[in-house]
């Protein structure tokens, strides 16, 4: 029988759900997804007030679950908008407690992750960890030039997932992921398209402010000049812009939705609107992995296609249409971020990595959430 040496927690938070998982070693026992219903979410003002109703709600499923916490060996989130950092497994301490809290870089539903993971694992005397937020930064010097000075290009993405697939499909093409050039598209509520080279994403669209293809929920790249008049029109708050960009942009402004199997139902009963966004979509998607390649001089090892999108056959198609040419695609649907939070911790609980340390202090103390 196999040994459990340890029992993980792991959390992720997204903008709608928050999923959990118990892991024995690197062996799920259970996952779930707990939606939270729209009005209770936007009833708080900011991210970070939800602190409270994300804890209860995990704590509650867990117990409903008959899972007995006090066995837990440590506690794992997803990462936020922290300081550009590094990819690998950091130890929670005081000045990430504080970046999060502060939102350092902005607001994203990953800043709870750290601050859950800490809060639950003090309570029991156990480490707590974040893996590969989203704001790992390890791209080229080249990669950073904006064409304005004041505007420097920033690496944030979906580091997690991407890592997590890209050293998937390393392992069955019996390859090493650092020896690999790959092309990672993460297809969710946000697209972000990474050039993977020596084992480090060294350059990739900013997908939550304002780069890339346009996705089920945010803008992508505008034209800057129509952008610049609309933030002086006078008409928007400075809020309600950067909601029309981040959230509330791409399939849900053209559409209403952010649900791409209901823009595909609309599609398959002639909606020729939602037909010509999907396709536009999916032609900005392949223009970013024209884009990307060329990072690489165009010698691609593989091109992979992951998130929940990628469960879509023809918006797929569409993409592999016209990137083939440039290498093998492999398709990852969906994504394995609860698996890789929990792989993250344990290669630290085993000694085979020694957890980073986010710049600014060692101490684990306590940060008040009041
Ligand atoms: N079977 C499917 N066919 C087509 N599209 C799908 C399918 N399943 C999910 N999707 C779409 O995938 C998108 C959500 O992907 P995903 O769950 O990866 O995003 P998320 O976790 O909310 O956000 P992110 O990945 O940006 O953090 C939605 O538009 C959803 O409709
Ligand atoms: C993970 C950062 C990108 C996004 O949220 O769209």
């Amino acid at each position: 029988m196999h040994q459990i040496e340890f029992r993980i927690l792991v959390i992720n938070p997204g903008s709608t759900s928050t999923k959990i998982g118990i892991f024995d070693n690197e062996r799920p026992v259970f996952e779930k997804t707990i939606r939270h219903d729209t009005e209770a979410i936007h009833s708080f003002d900011s991210v970070i007030d939800q602190y409270t109703f994300r804890k209860e709600t995990i704590l509650e499923a867990l117990d409903y679950e008959g899972i007995n916490i006090s066995k837990l060996s440590c506690v794992v989130g997803r990462g936020g908008l922290l300081r550009p950092i590094e990819g690998g497994t950091y130890s929670v301490n005081e000045p990430m407690l504080k970046d999060l809290k502060n939102g350092y870089a902005g607001e994203h539903a990953s800043n709870l992750g750290g601050i859950l993971a800490f809060e639950i694992a003090e309570g029991l005397n156990i480490p707590s960890f974040i893996v590969d937020p989203v704001v790992v930064d390890e791209m080229d010097e080249i990669a950073r030039i904006s064409g304005v000075p004041e505007m420097e290009r920033k690496s944030i993405f979906h580091a997690l997932n991407q890592k997590a697939v890209a050293r998937r499909v390393a392992k069955q093409l019996n390859k090493s992921y650092e020896a690999l050039r790959l092309i990672v598209v993460h297809m969710g509520g946000g697209i972000t398209v990474g050039v993977h080279k020596d084992g480090r994403v060294v350059d990739v669209n900013n997908g939550l402010h304002g780069e890339g293809p346009f996705s089920p929920e945010r803008a992508g790249t505008v034209p800057i000049g129509d952008l610049v008049s609309l933030c002086f029109s006078g008409e928007f708050y400075a809020e309600e812009v950067m909601k029309k960009l981040v959230g509330q942009g791409g399939l849900v402004a053209y559409l209403g939705t952010n649900d791409a199997r209901t823009v595909e139902e609309r599609i398959e009963n002639g909606d020729k609107k939602a037909e010509l966004i999907y396709d536009a979509m999916a032609y900005q998607v392949a223009k970013e992995i024209g884009s990307a390649s060329t990072v690489l001089y165009g010698q691609v090892d593989v091109i992979i296609l992951t998130g929940g999108l990628a469960f879509g056959k023809e918006f797929v198609k569409k993409i592999t249409d016209r990137v083939e040419w440039i290498s093998d695609c492999i398709i990852q649907p969906g994504e394995n971020e609860l698996q890789a939070l929990a792989e993250g911790g344990l290669r630290v609980l085993r000694e085979e990595e020694t957890a980073k340390v986010y710049p600014g202090g060692k101490t684990i103390a306590r940060v008040s959430l009041d």
